[in-house]
């Protein structure tokens, strides 16, 4: 993921949804008119019996975004999911992955779309018990035509990125939840599927055991960037997972938005009630509180032009950066006017190379405890690239607003116990 969590842009999206809708029931085409000439859910239901589980909803996914849809129970979560490799048929609507429509493609195309794009992690981990782990984890691969030794060897190349290839050769009931889970997830990326859906993946699992799931989840989608569709009902987990979370209520999408929007810009009262219980300093990254400041650049002048230059914009200190703009030390106004004065002239003999250096992806919460240090904190992307700094005032100043925000919405819009924001 890139520093805002943003999606990598590309020109043509992965996942493109339009106005797809599912209505179940015994005469679903009534039902679609009705929707499309205004009528909502209850009334639908009450004249042709008719259950709206989508109501029309749009969105693109982009190559590589983690996007989660979050919502109550019977919100159409499952159902809008299962449309996009039709696991459940639309009643209209397009589901166009890679330019091709898949909500109307034939039997055969949707196999080997299914097959090749496409992988499925479940809630209940759905495991053979009498297959062992590695077996398990093949499964998928069965249909590919790979012979014996293929199959073991992506099976246990794949089990060892979620850590489990020592555990190949046992049977899922010698595993946990948690670790079950895993092979889960194995057994759905060992048909390297460039779309990963996961249905509730991580909602039977134990509060801490689900918290690893969510890192390892992280820490795979780092290194392997697949398109994942995420479902949740937890906003808690919506918003530490996603790119961008939709937040679905009713058949539809309420609001669509990265964490720090919906956290900060909440579309209406009902986001606004599910972001009451969100620590904000967990959501809000270091980037959005980052100072842009000019560094010293590695052989652009010695210790005295740095000297000038921190005297020109009135800095007490000043991060170095090399050439290619990664941060290699720093240099404080004392330590400059102490070199001067002993005639040092090379700013690699004045600058400290030990200091605080933090990603601007990480959030507020993670930095919180830094306060502590001596130096602002050097700030860069994901790349290492420095992008500016942090106070150790710009993180209290901002915990001190985000208590704020949150002590003014519990007056004015709840009776909850103000939250605590930083551990
Ligand atoms: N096979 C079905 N037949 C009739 N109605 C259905 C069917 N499947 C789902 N529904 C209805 O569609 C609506 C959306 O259900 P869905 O399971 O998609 O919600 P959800 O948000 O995934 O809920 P949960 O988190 O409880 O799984 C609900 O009103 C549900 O009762």
């Amino acid at each position: 993921m890139s520093i805002a969590q943003e999606p990598q842009k590309t020109s043509e999206p992965k996942i493109r949804v339009d106005s797809l809708v599912k209505i179940f029931g015994k005469s679903p085409r009534e039902g679609l008119k009705l929707l499309r000439e205004g009528h909502d859910r209850d009334s639908i239901l009450e004249k042709t019996g008719n259950v709206v589980g989508v109501g029309g909803v749009s969105f693109e996914i982009q190559q590589g975004e983690l996007f989660v849809i979050m919502g109550l129970s019977g919100s159409g979560k499952s159902t809008l999911i299962r449309c996009l490799n039709r696991l459940i048929e639309p009643t209209s609507g397009q589901v166009i992955i890679d330019d091709e429509d898949i909500a109307h493609v034939n039997s055969k195309r949707l196999r080997e779309v299914r097959r090749t794009k496409m992988a499925m992690v479940f809630q209940k981990f759905a495991l053979f018990p009498h297959l062992t782990v590695a077996e398990n984890t093949e499964y998928g691969l069965n249909v590919r035509g790979l012979n014996d030794r293929k199959r073991r060897h992506k099976a246990l190349e794949t089990l060892e990125i979620v850590g489990l290839h020592k555990w190949a050769d046992r049977y899922p009931s010698e595993l946990s939840g948690g670790m079950q889970q895993r092979v889960g997830l194995a057994r759905a990326l060992a048909t390297d599927p460039d779309i990963l859906l996961m249905d509730e993946a991580f909602g039977a699992l134990d509060p801490l055991i689900r918290r690893d799931m969510q890192a390892e989840l992280l820490r795979l989608q780092d290194e392997l960037q697949k398109t994942v569709v995420f479902i949740s009902h937890d906003i808690h987990e919506a918003l530490k997972l996603g790119d961008r979370v939709a937040v679905m209520k009713d058949g539809y999408f309420v609001q669509v938005g990265t964490p720090e929007e919906l956290v900060t810009n909440p579309a209406d009262n009902y986001i606004r009630d599910f972001m009451l219980d969100v620590n904000r300093a967990q959501v809000l990254k270091t980037g959005s509180i980052t100072r842009k400041t000019i560094p010293f650049i590695l052989g652009h002048g010695s210790a005295q032009t740095a000297f000038e230059q921190m005297q020109r914009y009135q800095r007490k200190e000043m991060y170095v950066v090399n050439q290619d703009n990664t941060p290699i030390g720093i240099v404080t106004l004392e330590s400059l006017t102490q070199a001067l004065k002993e005639g040092k002239e090379d700013i690699k003999e004045v600058m400290e190379t030990d200091f605080p250096k933090v990603k601007a992806s990480t959030t507020i919460e993670d930095v919180a405890h830094l306060c502590q240090q001596r130096l602002p904190l050097a700030i860069i992307d994901d790349e290492g690239d420095f992008k500016g700094v942090v106070e150790h005032s710009d993180i209290l100043a901002s915990i001190g607003r985000l208590q704020d925000v949150d002590e003014e919405s519990d007056s004015e819009e709840s009776e909850n116990e103000p939250q605590k924001i930083v551990a």
